[in-house]
Protein backbone atom coordinates (compact mmCIF):
# COMPACT_ATOMS: atom_id res chain seq x y z
CA UNK A 1 0.00 0.00 0.00
CA UNK A 2 1.56 3.39 -1.15
CA UNK A 3 1.59 6.18 1.76
CA UNK A 4 -0.09 8.87 2.09
CA UNK A 5 2.74 11.24 0.45
CA UNK A 6 3.17 8.70 -2.06
CA UNK A 7 0.01 9.13 -3.49
CA UNK A 8 0.18 12.90 -2.91
CA UNK A 9 3.06 12.76 -4.63
CA UNK A 10 1.64 10.54 -7.54
CA UNK A 11 -1.63 13.18 -8.01
CA UNK A 12 1.28 16.26 -7.76
CA UNK A 13 2.72 13.97 -11.09
CA UNK A 14 -0.03 14.18 -13.28
CA UNK A 15 0.45 17.05 -15.73
CA UNK A 16 -1.39 18.47 -18.61
CA UNK A 17 1.09 18.49 -21.50
CA UNK A 18 0.82 21.39 -24.34
CA UNK A 19 0.83 19.36 -27.83
CA UNK A 20 4.25 20.60 -28.51
CA UNK A 21 5.29 19.05 -25.42
CA UNK A 22 4.38 15.73 -27.13
CA UNK A 23 5.83 13.63 -29.06
CA UNK A 24 4.02 12.18 -32.03
CA UNK A 25 5.78 8.50 -32.13
CA UNK A 26 3.20 5.32 -31.50
CA UNK A 27 2.17 4.16 -28.43
CA UNK A 28 1.30 1.01 -27.31
CA UNK A 29 -2.82 0.01 -28.04
CA UNK A 30 -2.57 -1.74 -24.49
CA UNK A 31 -1.82 1.44 -23.06
CA UNK A 32 -4.45 3.31 -23.94
CA UNK A 33 -6.95 0.16 -22.70
CA UNK A 34 -5.39 0.44 -19.15
CA UNK A 35 -6.60 4.30 -19.83
CA UNK A 36 -9.59 3.50 -20.53
CA UNK A 37 -10.04 0.94 -18.25
CA UNK A 38 -9.34 3.05 -15.45
CA UNK A 39 -11.87 5.66 -17.14
CA UNK A 40 -14.75 3.09 -16.18
CA UNK A 41 -13.59 2.85 -12.62
CA UNK A 42 -15.39 6.42 -11.92
CA UNK A 43 -18.49 6.95 -9.84
CA UNK A 44 -21.68 8.12 -11.64
CA UNK A 45 -25.13 8.58 -9.76
CA UNK A 46 -26.76 5.46 -9.85
CA UNK A 47 -23.63 4.02 -12.07
CA UNK A 48 -25.59 5.84 -15.28
CA UNK A 49 -22.14 5.64 -16.84
CA UNK A 50 -22.33 8.18 -18.69
CA UNK A 51 -18.85 8.36 -20.78
CA UNK A 52 -18.84 7.21 -24.01
CA UNK A 53 -15.13 6.94 -25.84
CA UNK A 54 -13.84 7.18 -29.54
CA UNK A 55 -10.26 6.11 -30.17
CA UNK A 56 -8.53 7.78 -32.65
CA UNK A 57 -5.02 6.59 -33.55
CA UNK A 58 -2.86 6.39 -36.68
CA UNK A 59 -4.23 7.32 -40.30
CA UNK A 60 -7.79 7.80 -38.84
CA UNK A 61 -6.58 10.62 -37.18
CA UNK A 62 -7.06 12.17 -40.66
CA UNK A 63 -10.93 11.64 -40.28
CA UNK A 64 -10.78 13.94 -37.52
CA UNK A 65 -8.33 16.22 -38.62
CA UNK A 66 -10.79 17.02 -41.57
CA UNK A 67 -13.64 17.37 -39.25
CA UNK A 68 -11.66 20.20 -36.89
CA UNK A 69 -10.89 22.03 -40.26
CA UNK A 70 -14.52 21.81 -41.40
CA UNK A 71 -15.24 23.45 -37.63
CA UNK A 72 -12.60 26.07 -37.90
CA UNK A 73 -15.19 27.49 -40.76
CA UNK A 74 -13.14 29.31 -42.88
CA UNK A 75 -10.97 31.08 -40.33
CA UNK A 76 -7.54 30.66 -42.02
CA UNK A 77 -4.96 30.62 -39.27
CA UNK A 78 -7.43 27.86 -37.23
CA UNK A 79 -7.86 25.92 -40.07
CA UNK A 80 -4.17 25.67 -40.50
CA UNK A 81 -3.49 24.93 -36.60
CA UNK A 82 -6.40 22.12 -36.67
CA UNK A 83 -5.18 20.20 -39.93
CA UNK A 84 -1.91 19.94 -38.68
CA UNK A 85 -2.23 19.58 -35.17
CA UNK A 86 -3.88 15.60 -34.73
CA UNK A 87 0.10 14.48 -36.17
CA UNK A 88 1.44 15.82 -33.02
CA UNK A 89 -0.24 13.64 -30.64
CA UNK A 90 -0.26 9.93 -31.82
CA UNK A 91 -4.01 8.67 -29.92
CA UNK A 92 -7.06 11.41 -29.69
CA UNK A 93 -9.75 9.77 -27.35
CA UNK A 94 -13.05 11.76 -27.99
CA UNK A 95 -14.68 12.31 -24.80
CA UNK A 96 -18.65 12.18 -24.62
CA UNK A 97 -21.22 12.28 -22.20
CA UNK A 98 -24.52 10.24 -22.74
CA UNK A 99 -26.51 11.32 -20.10
CA UNK A 100 -29.57 9.42 -18.45
CA UNK A 101 -32.37 11.50 -17.97
CA UNK A 102 -32.74 10.38 -14.05
CA UNK A 103 -29.61 12.54 -13.22
CA UNK A 104 -29.47 16.20 -13.69
CA UNK A 105 -26.78 16.81 -16.77
CA UNK A 106 -24.36 18.70 -14.29
CA UNK A 107 -24.19 15.33 -12.13
CA UNK A 108 -23.59 12.92 -15.73
CA UNK A 109 -20.90 15.73 -16.80
CA UNK A 110 -19.09 15.70 -13.38
CA UNK A 111 -19.01 11.67 -13.86
CA UNK A 112 -17.40 11.68 -17.15
CA UNK A 113 -15.09 14.87 -15.96
CA UNK A 114 -14.02 12.11 -12.61
CA UNK A 115 -13.57 8.89 -15.79
CA UNK A 116 -11.38 12.14 -17.48
CA UNK A 117 -9.19 12.44 -14.93
CA UNK A 118 -8.71 8.32 -13.88
CA UNK A 119 -7.88 8.25 -17.50
CA UNK A 120 -5.68 10.64 -17.19
CA UNK A 121 -3.84 9.35 -13.39
CA UNK A 122 -3.50 6.17 -15.73
CA UNK A 123 -1.66 7.75 -18.04
CA UNK A 124 0.63 9.44 -15.77
CA UNK A 125 1.02 6.31 -14.22
CA UNK A 126 2.56 4.34 -17.28
CA UNK A 127 4.67 7.56 -17.46
CA UNK A 128 2.94 9.18 -20.66
CA UNK A 129 1.76 12.89 -21.33
CA UNK A 130 -1.40 14.05 -22.16
CA UNK A 131 -3.99 16.68 -21.97
CA UNK A 132 -8.10 17.23 -22.07
CA UNK A 133 -8.59 19.98 -24.77
CA UNK A 134 -11.85 21.33 -24.78
CA UNK A 135 -12.70 24.50 -26.21
CA UNK A 136 -15.46 25.31 -29.41
CA UNK A 137 -13.35 23.88 -32.45
CA UNK A 138 -12.87 20.71 -30.55
CA UNK A 139 -16.36 20.33 -28.98
CA UNK A 140 -18.22 21.34 -32.47
CA UNK A 141 -20.84 19.74 -34.02
CA UNK A 142 -19.48 18.87 -36.69
CA UNK A 143 -16.64 17.34 -34.75
CA UNK A 144 -19.41 15.35 -32.79
CA UNK A 145 -21.19 14.31 -35.59
CA UNK A 146 -17.81 13.09 -37.44
CA UNK A 147 -16.85 10.97 -34.23
CA UNK A 148 -20.59 9.49 -34.24
CA UNK A 149 -21.88 11.18 -30.82
CA UNK A 150 -25.80 12.19 -31.61
CA UNK A 151 -28.16 14.67 -29.17
CA UNK A 152 -28.18 14.09 -26.76
CA UNK A 153 -24.67 12.45 -26.56
CA UNK A 154 -22.29 15.53 -26.10
CA UNK A 155 -18.80 16.12 -27.21
CA UNK A 156 -16.56 17.39 -24.52
CA UNK A 157 -13.61 17.58 -26.21
CA UNK A 158 -10.49 15.39 -26.27
CA UNK A 159 -8.00 13.68 -24.40
CA UNK A 160 -4.91 13.51 -26.33
CA UNK A 161 -1.79 10.90 -25.33
CA UNK A 162 1.70 10.40 -26.44
CA UNK A 163 5.09 10.00 -25.05
CA UNK A 164 6.09 12.84 -23.40
CA UNK A 165 9.05 15.13 -25.22
CA UNK A 166 9.63 17.14 -22.48
CA UNK A 167 9.89 16.82 -18.64
CA UNK A 168 7.07 19.43 -17.27
CA UNK A 169 7.25 21.98 -14.84
CA UNK A 170 6.31 21.18 -11.33
CA UNK A 171 2.49 21.56 -10.81
CA UNK A 172 1.35 24.40 -9.64
CA UNK A 173 -1.64 24.69 -6.94
CA UNK A 174 -2.80 27.23 -4.27
CA UNK A 175 -2.81 25.25 -0.90
CA UNK A 176 -5.87 23.50 0.11
CA UNK A 177 -6.12 25.51 3.14
CA UNK A 178 -7.14 29.00 0.86
CA UNK A 179 -9.89 27.19 -0.48
CA UNK A 180 -11.56 25.39 2.22
CA UNK A 181 -13.60 27.04 5.12
CA UNK A 182 -13.45 24.43 8.16
CA UNK A 183 -15.86 25.05 10.80
CA UNK A 184 -15.80 23.03 14.05
C1 LIG B 1 -12.68 20.32 -18.39
C2 LIG B 1 -11.31 20.72 -18.81
C3 LIG B 1 -11.12 21.26 -20.07
C4 LIG B 1 -9.84 21.66 -20.48
N1 LIG B 1 -9.68 22.20 -21.72
C5 LIG B 1 -8.46 22.66 -22.10
C6 LIG B 1 -8.27 23.26 -23.38
O1 LIG B 1 -9.19 23.36 -24.19
N2 LIG B 1 -7.04 23.71 -23.68
C7 LIG B 1 -6.00 23.62 -22.81
O2 LIG B 1 -4.90 24.07 -23.14
N3 LIG B 1 -6.14 22.99 -21.61
C8 LIG B 1 -7.33 22.52 -21.24
N4 LIG B 1 -7.48 21.88 -20.03
C9 LIG B 1 -6.29 21.60 -19.22
C10 LIG B 1 -6.06 22.66 -18.16
O3 LIG B 1 -5.64 23.85 -18.77
C11 LIG B 1 -5.01 22.15 -17.18
O4 LIG B 1 -5.59 21.08 -16.46
C12 LIG B 1 -4.56 23.23 -16.24
O5 LIG B 1 -3.75 24.13 -16.91
C13 LIG B 1 -3.78 22.70 -15.05
O6 LIG B 1 -2.67 21.97 -15.48
P1 LIG B 1 -2.40 20.49 -14.97
O7 LIG B 1 -3.46 19.61 -15.59
O8 LIG B 1 -1.03 20.16 -15.48
O9 LIG B 1 -2.49 20.49 -13.50
C14 LIG B 1 -8.73 21.49 -19.61
C15 LIG B 1 -8.94 20.91 -18.34
C16 LIG B 1 -10.21 20.54 -17.95
C17 LIG B 1 -10.40 19.92 -16.59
Amino acid sequence: MATSNEVLGFLAQRRSYGLKEVSPEPIERSAIELILQAATLAPSHGVTEPWRFVVYSGEARAELGTALVAAAQGDPFQEAKQRDKVWMAPVWIALGMQPQPKNPEWEELAAVAMAVQNAHLMAAHLGLAAKWSSGPIGTHDIVAKTVGFEAPTKLLGFLYVGKPAVTPKPLARSDWQSKTTWKE
